[in-house]
């Protein structure tokens, strides 16, 4: 069977690098098959990690600098594209998602969105000589959809099963799920996906916070784990106009950011919470949302929660996620032999492989579009 070699590249609203996948892929849906070759995280320069979170927290900045930046970006994940490579034969492909700095969901069907990932792919391709495949979002866009997610099309043919129902949830910066009901009639439409709120997005920004940004997250919980929620205060967040929104949604940093963080730390002054409670809070916050999120817009509860991205390794918010789901096992994506920590690096592959054989990438019940359409913008080498 024929295999391609492809480069997944990604960061996401974490900031906190670029994950890189070098993959083999062959087949096209049914038999898709991914096998991962490497996987790293190249961590940012730490000047221009600082510059992306100010970008993305609404900073002004001329479009001279803008364009430096987007070239400073397209740098990095061309020398992470290479490094991946070291010790492997070359890949053909590269699918780079790049740098989401903005995002601005549509707000109704008639509209179109806003979606703006930085490191632009002409130069990924210019600097690696290989063929890069990059703007994903604004196809689906086009289609008046929310252009996010889009990993769910990947999850439904890595993921599924013929007899369970699962979900999948990302716990990136932001959280988002994928619902696979188990394989049958219609199948593809009855997939469902959402962005599901904060992820780590607030508990990153609160460590940084509370360690005058000596920290930037929460190592496997144990800050947390350390404290207590107070669920006053998750009921009281929980009253926020997105947790309610029906699917199609998604949001960003825009909304659970900066200023977010400093609402929830007004509050808690009501109720004098230590650091440790109100990280606890914070990552209650996360753990509830997620769940009640699947009793809202679920047709049934899942047979399985299956985690991925960063926080799947945040033991304390895995373990309050299983006591809110009770009897549903909370596994992570490892266990299903797709890498928990490079899953989205690996779909971004996918979807540049899609687009080059012409496949849709994304799902219109997931993301609200009109109709299936192909993703990203193909950018060979010339020279
Ligand atoms: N060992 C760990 N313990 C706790 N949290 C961790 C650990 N490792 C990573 N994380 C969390 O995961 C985050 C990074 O996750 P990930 O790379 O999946 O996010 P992202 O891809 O940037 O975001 P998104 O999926 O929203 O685009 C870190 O910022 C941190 O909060
Ligand atoms: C605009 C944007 O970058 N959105 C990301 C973000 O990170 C998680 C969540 O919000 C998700 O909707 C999306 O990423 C994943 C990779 C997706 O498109 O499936």
């Amino acid at each position: 069977m024929h295999r391609t070699r492809v480069i997944g590249l990604m960061s996401g609203t974490s900031v906190d690098g670029i994950d890189a996948a070098l993959v083999e892929i062959s087949g096209r849906d049914w038999d898709l098959q991914v096998k991962l070759l490497a996987g790293e995280t190249y961590p940012y320069p730490p000047q221009l990690r600082e510059k992306i979170l100010e970008i993305g927290a609404g900073a002004a900045v001329s479009m001279a600098e803008l364009a430096a930046i987007d070239d400073a970006i397209a740098h990095n994940f061309a020398q992470a594209a290479q490094n991946i490579q070291v010790g492997h034969p070359p890949a053909s492909l590269i699918g780079s998602h790049g740098q989401t700095v903005y995002h601005r969901p549509r707000q109704n069907p008639g509209e179109l969105g806003y979606s703006c990932q930085l490191g632009r792919g002409a130069l990924i391709a210019h600097l690696t000589g290989i063929t890069t495949v990059s703007n994903f979002r604004i196809g689906d866009i086009a289609a008046h959809g929310h252009g996010a997610p889009l990993v769910p099309r990947v999850d439904a043919y890595l993921l599924s099963d013929l007899q369970e129902d699962r979900c999948i949830q990302n716990i990136g910066g932001i959280g988002n799920v994928t619902y696979l009901p188990a394989r049958g009639d219609d199948w593809l439409s009855q997939i469902r996906g959402w962005d599901t709120g904060p992820g780590n997005s607030l508990l990153d920004l609160a460590v940084k916070y509370f360690t005058n940004g000596t920290k930037t997250y929460d190592e496997n919980g144990a800050w947390s784990a350390s404290g207590t929620p107070c669920q006053f205060l998750v009921e009281q967040w929980l009253q926020q106009e997105y947790f309610h929104l029906p699917p199609p949604k998604s949001t960003g940093r825009e909304l659970f950011g900066v200023h977010y963080l400093n609402q929830c730390l007004e509050d808690a002054q009501t109720y004098q919470l230590n650091p440790a409670d109100f990280l606890a809070t914070i990552t209650e916050l996360t753990a509830v949302s997620i769940v009640h999120s699947y009793e809202a817009f679920l047709p049934r509860r899942p047979h399985k929660v299956i985690l991925c991205g960063g926080g799947s390794r945040n033991i304390y918010l895995k373990y309050r996620l299983q006591l809110l789901l009770g009897k549903v096992p909370v596994s992570t994506t490892d266990e299903f032999s797709l890498s928990a920590s490079f899953k989205e690096a690996i779909a971004f592959a996918v979807l540049a492989y899609w687009r080059n054989l012409c496949i849709p990438g994304n799902l219109p019940t997931v993301t609200g579009a009109s109709q299936e359409v192909l993703l990203g913008e193909i950018h060979g080498n010339y020279g």
